[in-house]
């Protein structure tokens, strides 16, 4: 895990930008919580994501899963970064059912993790986020 005085480069630092944008998406009606992401891959395609809440609310998709699963429905699997920003004023923290599939979908992939301002970023490996994670 990299410390909130991590500064990102130029590259990162767009990403960080277009989640910021794509949380304007978000479909929050329940919680009021708006949440961006990205995936970028290895071929420099970058998919955007938001939160899709339903009344139903077991059934709401987090915003890095819209992100992620957006690449892999368009066949790019190799995940090199994913970005999330939420409204929270630390760095958001991915739900555990996140965790999950982004050690699955992403398990090489640096999460970035961002607050509401852009003002702190903290970066980590899959791996970090979930130890001990159940896989087959
Ligand atoms: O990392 C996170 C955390 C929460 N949410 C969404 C789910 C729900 O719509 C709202 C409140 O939990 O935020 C995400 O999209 N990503
Ligand atoms: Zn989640």
């Amino acid at each position: 895990m990299v410390e909130s005085d991590y500064v990102p480069d130029e590259s990162t630092l767009d990403l960080i930008k277009k989640a910021f944008n794509a949380k304007n998406n978000a479909y929050a009606r329940y919680s009021g919580f708006k949440v961006g992401a990205v995936a970028l891959t290895g071929d420099g395609s970058i998919f955007t994501g938001c939160n899709v809440e339903n009344a139903s609310y077991g059934l709401t998709m987090c915003a890095e899963r819209v992100a992620l699963f957006k690449a892999y429905s368009e066949g790019k699997r190799d995940i090199k970064t994913i970005v999330v920003i939420g409204e929270t004023d630390d760095p958001i923290s991915p739900c555990g059912a996140c965790r999950q599939v982004i050690l699955e979908l992403a398990p090489e992939a640096e999460i970035v993790l961002v607050n509401r301002d852009m003002t702190k970023i903290l970066k980590f490996k899959t791996a970090e986020l979930l130890p001990y994670a159940f896989k087959l």
